[in-house]
């Protein structure tokens, strides 16, 4: 079979209209009583019916078979992916960093390979966050997945992926990230092989673009930079195994058809992909290191206006200008806990320690903030214009402290040399 190519539809938050076979949407109604080709229609909702209309997310889907057409589920085991604070172990009060998490021989496709490092929140309770990593060397081929307790936003860091997805088929790269909505069936392909990279399972509000506030009506992350895939079904008769997140829990069903059987959709809740080289950053141009809410890409808010469930935050390439300003962050401590990860090239807090493909967590209220090189270097830098380049590292941010796994603790990543990190930084007062 042919693979379709891929070809997008761009903006975030758009009324999208896309059909793989001309004519196989209706017009002026969504559900008629036979819908053209006999499709059948199917709606998908994000959000609830009563959402308001800026937070309402739906598609209407028409199909060759709706996707109650299943066979009985099963429990399916996978160890490794963790649900929630529930899923973690006591969490040590101090700040924790992994070495690059290694992809190991083991045949392991994007839903076997899936590790949960760190976890808050409760999906019950709609509120929190996962994240893991993904350590892959297999293509999903005749299985596809869907995760009812949260939409997923995927962040490569090695390969490429060919996300098939029930709307449409996305190519992503290291330096892109895609989102594949709550409920939504997709499957990952591996075209580089062994692949890992990052994975926020957002059990909350759905991911959007942040108010830019005294910034304008343009910056950050652009909504005509957000690319959703145009309608695409898979033509090929046979049987396909669906692995589906609920509760916590795993499952796997038998099914007849693909799954990916969508002729035509339309509606605004979809799957994206986007280029971080695209993200217009926004820094200092005078003095002082600003927060790092500038640098955020995508929030989910939650109750609390300010306080995000989860926030996405990428430090992207960018030129340091700021004059007589300690350029790195500074030290600190935050009611807000921080993940983070690298995807490629150094960050310039930890300019050694901190790896592509490891990553490290610095939660609510634990003290942190750049290691004794770069404290020593960035304090006695001339402060010439400088271009902090070849690099992207990324940032989760919540309101709940993450808690890590077992597999954190002692799946043999974690850095137990971390703190050694600011050991050497030493008392220099000068005023006595
Ligand atoms: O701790 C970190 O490295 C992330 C971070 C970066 C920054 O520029 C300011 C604050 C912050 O928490
Ligand atoms: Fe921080």
């Amino acid at each position: 079979m042919t693979k379709p190519t891929p070809s997008y539809l761009t903006g975030f938050g758009n009324e999208f209209a896309t059909e793989a076979v001309a004519g196989a949407l209706p017009q002026g109604r969504n559900s008629p009583q036979r819908a053209p080709f006999d499709l059948y229609p199917e709606l998908i909702s994000g959000t609830a019916f009563t959402a308001p209309r800026a937070a309402n997310r739906r598609t209407w889907l028409y199909r060759r078979q709706p996707s109650v057409v299943s066979g009985g589920y099963q429990g399916y085991t996978q160890p490794f992916w963790r649900t929630g604070a529930a899923g973690g172990v006591p969490t040590p009060p101090e700040p924790l960093r992994w070495s690059p998490f290694a992809i190991p021989d083991a045949p392991a496709d994007f839903v076997d390979g899936m590790r949960t490092v760190v976890a808050n929140g409760d999906p019950e309770a709609q509120t929190g966050v996962a994240v893991h990593v993904y350590l892959a060397n297999r293509s999903m081929l005749r299985r596809a997945f869907v995760n009812a307790d949260g939409e997923m936003l995927l962040v490569p860091q090695h390969g490429r992926l060919h996300i098939t997805t029930e709307l449409g088929v996305m190519d992503v790269k290291p330096g892109d990230v895609a989102l594949v909505p709550r409920g939504m069936a997709f499957k990952v392909e591996l075209p580089d092989g062994p692949s890992r990279g990052y994975v926020c399972e957002n059990y909350g509000a759905f991911f959007r673009l942040p108010e830019l506030g005294p910034i304008g009506s343009n910056g950050l992350a652009n909504a005509r930079d957000f690319c959703t895939p145009v309608a695409a079904f898979e033509d090929s008769p046979g049987n396909y195994e669906l692995i589906k997140k609920y509760g916590g829990t795993l499952w796997t069903a038998p099914m007849r058809q693909s799954p990916f059987n969508v002729v035509a959709w339309h509606g605004n809740l979809v799957p994206f992909k986007y280029d971080t080289a695209n993200f217009m950053t926004i820094g200092s141009i005078s003095h002082d290191h600003p927060d790092p809410s500038i640098f955020t890409v995508l929030t989910s808010p939650s109750d609390t206006p300010g306080t995000a469930n989860c926030d996405f935050v990428i430090f992207p390439p960018r030129w340091m200008v700021a004059e007589d300003t300690f350029r790195p962050p500074w030290y600190h401590r935050n009611l807000m806990s921080e993940f983070m990860g690298l995807v490629y090239g150094q960050y310039d807090a930890k300019p050694e320690g901190f790896k592509p493909g490891g990553a490290s967590l610095h939660n609510c209220m634990v003290p942190h903030g750049p290691d004794e090189e770069a404290y020593e270097k960035a304090s006695t830098a001339p402060l010439a214009p400088h271009k902090l380049d070849n690099t992207l590292a990324i940032m989760f941010e919540s309101r709940y402290r993450f808690i890590p796994t077992e597999f954190a603790m002692t799946g043999g990543a974690l850095d137990t040399r971390y703190a050694e990190c600011w050991q050497g930084l030493q008392d220099q007062f000068k005023g006595t």
